[in-house]
């Protein structure tokens, strides 16, 4: 039987992204909308501003927008996706949780909790096991789960892959696509012929977020990945896609091409929108890839690509790619729901 979901923030950019990654899900079928309250009562036509580049579905389309409160959203809704801005879900989201809601979280607020499980499926599944620890610390009867920062996700499944070497320190320096910063979030003026060597609060969550998804969990409590990470964040006139350049340093000495088959050979998992190969490596006769506009969209914007990966002095350098608002969004959010059911936590 179908999975109900609700969507919080389903007008915004990433509500929208949900919208079109859950058409024809084999699970999930979308019973909730909930946006603010100038948006509650319009049909979803009305109140979003539609920007990406397949239709509304035309059962969306009708469906009336609620406003975020419990009340607002059916008692049959087993699984709610949160994209609303990290201020209001903070205040948002724990209502939900005491009436014993499972929300799938991609907003930022409370991903270094200790109780919270912040969760790519193919790196950290076993953090779930965090939900226990939450119930008892919160006494909520639902759940939270968050996935990572779009700049973390982006890198840190080629972290997992390397790990293996030995991963004792990280230097990133990111090229993040606008579309990140939400549709009115950066001018055409002040990006056009630019780029913009700053993004607020984004260092710090790429070297703590990427520490906790890496780090290990006892049964009971999380430890950080020992490794030291250092990010610069930048944003580049691009729309969507976030490039990385990330310079290792590894305990090990693995040759780029040990590197590129351990990322090539990293896991995937068997769930309905995981890609079947996590990473797609670029050999050393492509130095130019991954880029944004060609390579963003790979296994519908799921794939993480890298490529360029060379030796240095003290390990290794290389670039990695992923789609900012699908694999770093609402399509991370959609992997851990559909992980949230496969191990019989809905
Ligand atoms: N864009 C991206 O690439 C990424 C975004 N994120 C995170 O996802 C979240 C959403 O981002 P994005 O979609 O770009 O944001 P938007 O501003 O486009 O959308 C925000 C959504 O939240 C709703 N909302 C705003 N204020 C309230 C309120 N007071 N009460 C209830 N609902 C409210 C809006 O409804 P209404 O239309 O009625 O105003 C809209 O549905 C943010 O936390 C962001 O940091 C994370 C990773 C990547
Ligand atoms: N800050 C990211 C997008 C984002 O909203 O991140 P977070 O989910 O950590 O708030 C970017 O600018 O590309």
């Amino acid at each position: 039987m179908a999975v109900q979901v609700g969507i919080l923030g389903a007008t915004g950019a990433v509500g929208q992204r949900f919208i079109q990654l859950l058409d024809d899900h084999p699970t999930f079928e979308i019973a909730a909308l909930t946006a603010s309250e100038s948006s509650a009562g319009k049909t979803y036509r009305e109140a979003a501003k539609w920007r990406v580049e397949t239709q509304i579905p035309d059962d969306v389309a009708e469906m009336e927008v609620g406003a975020t409160t419990p009340d607002d959203v059916s008692d049959d809704v087993d699984l709610l996706f949160s994209s609303l801005p990290s201020s209001v879900a903070e205040e948002v989201e724990p209502q939900f949780l005491e009436e014993g809601y499972v929300i799938s979280s991609n907003s930022s607020n409370d991903r270094m909790a200790d109780d919270v499980p912040l969760t790519i499926p193919e790196i950290n599944a076993d953090h779930l096991g965090l939900i226990e620890v939450q119930r008892d610390n919160r006494g909520w009867d639902g759940a939270l789960i968050k996935n990572p920062n779009c700049s973390t996700i982006t890198m840190v499944p080629t972290l997992a892959a390397l790990d293996q070497f030995g991963l004792e320190r990280v230097d990133v320096t990111t090229l993040q696509a606008v579309s990140g910063a939400g549709y009115s979030g950066v001018t055409s003026m002040e990006i056009i012929d630019n780029a913009i060597p700053h993004i607020g609060g984004e260092e710090p969550k790429m070297e703590t977020e990427s520490r906790k998804l890496l780090g290990g969990f006892d049964g009971s409590e999380l430890s950080m990945h020992d490794s030291t990470v250092n990010a610069s964040c930048n944003r580049i006139p691009t729309l969507d896609g976030h490039l990385e350049s990330v310079f290792v340093d590894l305990a090990e000495e693995p040759s780029p091409e040990e590197a590129r088959e351990a990322m090539r050979a990293f896991p995937g998992v068997d769930l309905p929108s995981a890609p079947d190969q996590l990473i797609h490596v670029f050999g050393d006769d492509e130095p130019e890839r991954p880029q944004p506009r060609l390579d963003r969209s790979r296994a519908d914007g799921m794939q993480i690509s890298a490529g360029g990966v060379q030796s240095t002095s003290s390990g290794l350098k290389y670039n990695c790619l992923a789609h900012n608002t699908i694999r770093g969004a609402a399509g991370a959010s959609l992997l851990n729901g559909e992980l949230l059911v496969e191990e019989g936590w809905i």
